[in-house]
């Protein structure tokens, strides 16, 4: 009997809650609970865990989505995992660490994890995938699932696809039946590195996707953001990691994610409001997203960590300007002039 805990409950984690709990009980071989860690916070004074164990819905990240009942929220990380098989990564990555340290020689042998999570680890001996980390981290087989899915759209049951990267194809086969859906379609590549560096570094170009819309420069320089965006992620992809494949790039976590995130995702609307307000990204941030998180300014900075210290810079120009506009005040503008 395979065991689901997610570990987070932000706007994505809420809307893979919905998919996962609903899915769960068609097969015999998933226990019917899944237990959902929540970081806990209040709303209104009340625990948004009791909230969501009340109420089934997240009020906070994902407002008027009704989440299944055998969905049960857990403020205790360690309790939410203790006897999971199947863990689902899906918080900021910036907390990836922490939770690692929190959980380690902590869960099942048995268990095998997948990472829904947007970005890199950066640290002073260099850069690691965030399934490599939870895989060292934990000694457990890690796949990933990324695709233009934002989660709102998602959670309303809009049509779209999604991609799982795998190692081992079992491990491949089994998320997908807790992921796949008529309206949320995975597709399974044995591409892990692949499928997961496009969707840290979509969110780079989805900064440079909002700042050309701040300028009102019109679809023709917005569809070259994502062209030159989709190569540079591709030659960053393929030079650091060799088993790469040119195909992700055409599954829904290459191109299509890059032209969903260019269009509707919360880097391009920040983006768009540094450029017409004026005011920093962190400042953007906590005024316009109700405690969601930014992921593309922190991997521009991590990006150009890695760049800058091989010399790289001029090799990735569209990522290095995005990075220099977010953290050293170039007007918007040099994202057209330096690339
Ligand atoms: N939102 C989307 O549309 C979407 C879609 C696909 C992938 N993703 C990716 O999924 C991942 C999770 O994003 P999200 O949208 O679910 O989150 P979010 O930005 O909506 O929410 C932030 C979450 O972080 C939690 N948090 C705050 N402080 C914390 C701490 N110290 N430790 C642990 N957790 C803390 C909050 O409680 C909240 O659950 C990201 O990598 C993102 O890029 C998001
Ligand atoms: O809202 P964003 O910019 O974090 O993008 C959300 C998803 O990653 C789109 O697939």
């Amino acid at each position: 009997m395979e065991k689901v805990a997610l570990i987070g409950s932000g706007n994505w984690g809420s809307a893979v809650a919905k998919i996962v709990g609903r899915n769960v009980v068609k097969f015999d071989h998933f226990d019917r609970n899944v237990k959902m860690w929540v970081f806990e916070e209040k709303i209104n004074g009340q625990n948004l865990t009791e909230i969501i164990n009340t109420k089934h819905e997240n009020v906070k990240y994902l407002p008027g989505i009704q989440l299944p009942e055998n969905i049960i929220a857990c403020p205790d990380l360690l309790e939410t995992c203790r006897d999971a098989t199947m863990l689902i990564f899906v918080v900021p990555h910036q907390f990836v660490t922490s939770i690692c340290k929190q959980l380690k020689g902590k869960i099942p042998a048995n268990c095998k994890a997948i990472s829904l999570i947007k970005g890199i680890d950066v640290n002073e001996n260099g850069f690691r995938l965030i399934t490599d980390m939870i895989q060292d981290s934990l000694g457990i087989r890690t796949c990933v699932l990324s695709g233009a899915n934002i989660a709102n759209e998602v959670a309303e049951e809009r049509f779209c696809e999604t991609t799982i990267g795998y190692r081992d194809r079992s491990d491949g086969e089994l998320f997908k039946q807790i992921f796949h859906t008529p309206t949320f379609r995975v597709n399974i590549v044995e591409d892990v590195n692949g499928v997961e560096l496009c969707g840290a570094l979509k969110n780079i170009i989805a900064v440079g996707g909002g700042l050309v819309d701040g300028l009102k420069l019109g679809d023709n320089t917005k569809a070259a953001i994502i062209r030159i965006g989709l190569y540079e992620m591709r030659k960053f992809s393929q030079m650091f990691y060799k088993g790469v494949r040119d195909e992700t790039f055409f599954e829904s976590c290459g191109v299509a994610d890059l032209i969903t995130t260019c269009a509707g995702g919360r880097n391009r609307k920040v983006a768009e409001a540094h450029v017409l307000t004026g005011k920093p990204f962190d400042q953007l941030e906590q005024e316009m997203l109700n405690g969601q998180k930014l992921q593309g300014t922190s991997t521009a900075k991590d990006m150009y960590d890695i760049l800058s210290k091989k010399n790289l810079c001029h090799e990735f120009p569209l990522m290095t300007a995005i990075y220099r506009i977010c953290y050293e005040n170039l007007p918007p503008i040099t994202i057209v002039q330096d690339i």
